[in-house]
């Protein structure tokens, strides 16, 4: 089995709510609470859930771009928190981000080869011919044309923004990376392009991927493994077949049910299941979720499976309580 790359442990991000004259803080938005979570060598992890449930927070916990509140990142088997400087710069180094939102996420008034030089100038300098050329690879690595190199990002398409920006994640020879909804921006032609793509540099590159999606349809063929976030915790995860052929959670069943159907004969049966599902949801979910409408903890089914369920549905056989 491969060995672990990266493990969340207990991650919470709290923000505070402050309201009243004296601005005090008087609540919590919970946008990640408690999870556990390992991804492995070379694989891609799925992290799934409707907008607001906290995927692209926890993302950028793991890039540095919001603090945790509590919790540990666990790197190749070091605590990132407490690691040594060195061991901390290696790790901004291995692990980048894309975004989904390609345009901003690129600074407009800097040419494609400075966007994809500066990680390159803040994590390893070179002299600026070993820079061009490197520069170079990259974008055909990427399979963009060398005469890109001097253009801006307006010039160029969704789906060409989207593989810039894969550039300058590749450029600093990651091993994993942070996908948040990298193609939801793109039309339907185009996220097949870049997923295909995607996949491809994994497997010539060995990079691990968590890939962030609200869309099961979309994470379906991109991942090996998938956890299923709700109200800041994870409702279920396990395989791809776990998640796909054997759903637990009602929640998970809910967000499977709103994938929509290519087959165009089976629309109106798909709509009569959804519908059926949003309701065993509505009728079910004081049992799922407890006072506060929060998850219950997880417990694991298989070796494999984990999901948030209540006691009555804990029925698998070989079901062994959860230590997450
Ligand atoms: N800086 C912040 N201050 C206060 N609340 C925040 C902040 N950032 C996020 N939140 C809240 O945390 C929760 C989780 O947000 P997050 O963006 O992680 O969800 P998401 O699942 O990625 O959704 P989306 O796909 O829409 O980005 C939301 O309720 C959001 O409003």
């Amino acid at each position: 089995m491969a060995d672990e790359i990266l493990k969340l442990e207990g991650l919470k991000v709290h923000y505070p709510i402050r309201s009243g004259f004296w601005n005090r803080v008087t609540d919590n938005v919970k946008a990640v609470d408690g999870v556990d979570l390992t991804i492995k060598q070379g694989e891609t992890l799925g992290l799934v859930g409707e907008s607001g449930s906290g995927k692209s927070t926890l993302g950028k916990v793991i890039v540095g771009l919001e603090d945790m509140t509590e919790g540990n990142l666990v790197y190749e088997h070091e605590h990132v928190n407490t690691a040594a400087e060195r061991k901390r710069v290696q790790y901004n180094k291995d692990v980048q981000m894309i975004f989904q939102d390609s345009l901003s996420s690129l600074n407009p008034r800097k040419t494609i080869y400075d966007i994809i030089a500066e990680p390159i100038r803040n994590f390893n300098p070179m002299d600026p011919v070993a820079e061009n050329d490197r520069i170079r690879k990259l974008l055909d690595i990427v399979g963009l044309p060398q005469r890109t190199l001097f253009q801006y990002p307006f010039q160029f398409s969704g789906g060409q923004r989207q593989r810039i920006g894969i550039a300058r994640a590749l450029a600093t020879d990651p091993k994993l990376i942070i996908a948040d909804e990298p193609v939801s921006a793109l039309d339907l032609s185009v996220q097949a392009q870049v997923l295909n793509f995607m996949k491809k540099i994994q497997k010539e590159l060995g990079i691990s991927y968590l890939f962030i999606s609200h869309d099961l349809g979309v994470v379906r063929h991109m991942t090996d493994n998938i956890a299923v976030m709700h109200h800041g915790r994870l409702v279920e995860k396990g395989t791809r077949e776990d998640i796909f052929e054997n759903p637990q959670h009602i929640y998970t069943q809910r967000l499977l049910a709103a994938i929509p159907s290519v087959n165009v004969s089976e629309r109106a049966e798909n709509r009569a299941k959804r519908r059926a599902i949003e309701q065993t949801f509505d009728e079910r979910f004081n049992e799922f979720y407890d006072d506060e409408g929060m998850p219950l903890p997880l417990v694991q089914l298989t070796e494999t499976h984990y999901a948030a369920l209540p006691q009555q549905d804990q029925k698998e056989t070989d079901h062994v309580e959860s230590n997450n």
